[in-house]
C-alpha cells in the first residue's frame, strides 16, 4: 500500500455479477470529476459508515437495488490530481430489483471474460479492479 500526505478519500465501489456472467459499468454523470468515464458503481464512505454500508446506501441511491451481502475482492489506492482515493473493491451477485441508471447515467453489461469492456474511456482505477476480477475467476 502506497503512503501520502494527502488525505485519504475512502470510497466503495461494487461488481455487479449476475447469472449470465456479466458485470456491470456505469457512466458518470456530468458535473462529478471525470464526467463521461466509465466506472464500477459505487461512491464515497461517509463518516460512520462500514463499507458494506456504503455500498448498500450507493448502489440504491445510483441503481435502485437493494443488496444484502457482497464478497470483499481488493483494496486499491489511486492517486488522481483532485483526489486520492483508497479504493474498497467488492463483487456483488445477489440483489433485489433491476439495476437502472437513477442519477441519469448510461449502464453497460459487460462479457467478464473479454480482453476490454465494449465502453469507453474507464477510469484509471477501474482498471485494476477488473485485472483483479479476472485473476479471480481464471
Ligand atoms: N465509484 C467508483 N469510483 C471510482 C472508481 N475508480 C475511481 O478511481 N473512483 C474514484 O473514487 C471516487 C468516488 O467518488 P464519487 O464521485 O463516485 O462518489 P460520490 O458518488 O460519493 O460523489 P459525490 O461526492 O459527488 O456524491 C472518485 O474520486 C472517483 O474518481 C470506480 O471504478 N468506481
Amino acid at each position: 500500500m502506497q503512503t501520502t500526505d494527502r488525505p485519504i478519500t475512502e470510497v466503495a465501489a461494487g461488481i455487479l455479477i449476475d447469472e449470465s456472467g456479466r458485470y456491470l459499468l456505469g457512466q458518470r454523470p456530468e458535473g462529478k470529476p471525470y464526467a463521461g468515464y466509465w466506472e464500477v458503481p459505487g461512491g464515497k464512505i461517509e463518516k460512520g459508515e462500514s463499507v458494506f454500508q456504503a455500498l448498500k446506501r450507493e448502489l440504491h441511491e445510483e441503481l435502485g437495488i437493494d443488496i444484502e451481502s457482497s464478497e470483499e475482492l481488493t483494496v486499491l489506492e489511486h492517486d488522481y490530481p483532485h483526489a486520492y482515493v483508497r479504493l474498497h473493491v467488492s463483487v456483488i451477485r445477489n440483489w433485489n430489483g433491476i439495476p437502472k441508471g437513477c442519477e441519469g447515467q448510461a449502464l453497460s453489461w459487460e462479457i467478464l471474460g473479454s480482453e476490454k469492456p465494449s465502453v469507453e474511456p474507464l477510469l484509471p482505477a477501474a482498471w485494476p479492479m477488473l485485472e483483479r476480477l479476472k485473476a479471480l475467476l481464471t
